[in-house]
């Protein structure tokens, strides 16, 4: 049974649904951190602070090790350093991705890359896996004046894509992905294997659950 019938194009989430980007995020804030002579974090405290944007992780990151949030704008300076210099160094494509977002192709949508993730940094990633011949654009959380949970990121990638909310399918991992997608008008579908903030993802509100991209081409 296909999902939404007559799909014009898809909008597909980065970190946690196309490349598995926690060690890139984990190297880059530990060098920042160690600059700061701060105490660095483990994988698993970062993991749920991913998913809202480089801001927002440094504020957390901040936060979780007891320093004061007047150190943000260092933190942020030394943080895009790092992460320019070892972007997609220790991050990995998810297993399936190439071959779901062949389908999608195959199958004449549009797509679209939109991630809370600064847009030099995505395009970048994308790049260097060789997933960025798949997009017709890519967007990141510096692109439009709000972030997803926020409609707007969706609303204006549809308006560049030329397609209509409600035949855009959106893939991603989180809560932050689904809200954007309802609030939008789009049907949405989520990755089980993704970061969700730390949260079980099976109980976000969306259309569909894939454990692997290569399984999308059944809700087509
Ligand atoms: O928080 C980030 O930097 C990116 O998150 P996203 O690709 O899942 O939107
Ligand atoms: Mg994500």
């Amino acid at each position: 049974m296909p999902l939404a019938p007559g799909l014009q194009a898809a909008i597909v989430d980065l970190d946690g649904t196309l490349v598995d980007t926690l060690g890139d995020f984990t190297v880059a804030l530990n060098a920042t951190l160690d600059e700061l002579s701060l105490r660095r974090l483990t994988a698993a405290d970062i993991e749920p602070m991913v998913g809202k944007g480089s801001e927002h992780l440094i504020r957390s990151a901040l936060s979780a090790v007891d320093a004061p949030q007047r150190l943000y704008d260092a933190a942020w300076a030394a943080y895009q350093r790092h992460y320019d210099e070892i972007n997609g160094r220790h991050s990995d494509v998810y297993p399936g991705v190439e071959e779901g977002l062949e389908v999608l192709r195959r199958s004449g949508l549009r797509l679209a890359c939109v991630t809370n993730k600064p847009t030099r940094f995505a395009a970048d990633l994308l790049q260097r896996k060789g997933l960025a011949k798949a997009f017709d654009a890519v967007f990141g959380g510096d692109a439009f004046e709000r972030k997803k949970p926020d409609p707007l990121p969706f609303v204006r990638t549809c308006e560049a894509l030329g397609a209509a909310p409600s035949r855009t399918l959106v893939v991603g991992d989180s809560s932050n992905d689904a809200a954007a997608a309802r609030a939008a008008g789009c049907p949405v579908v989520l990755v089980t294997y993704g970061y969700n903030h730390g949260e079980p993802v099976g109980s976000v509100d969306a259309d569909g659950f894939v454990d692997s991209l290569a399984q999308i081409g059944r809700l087509l």
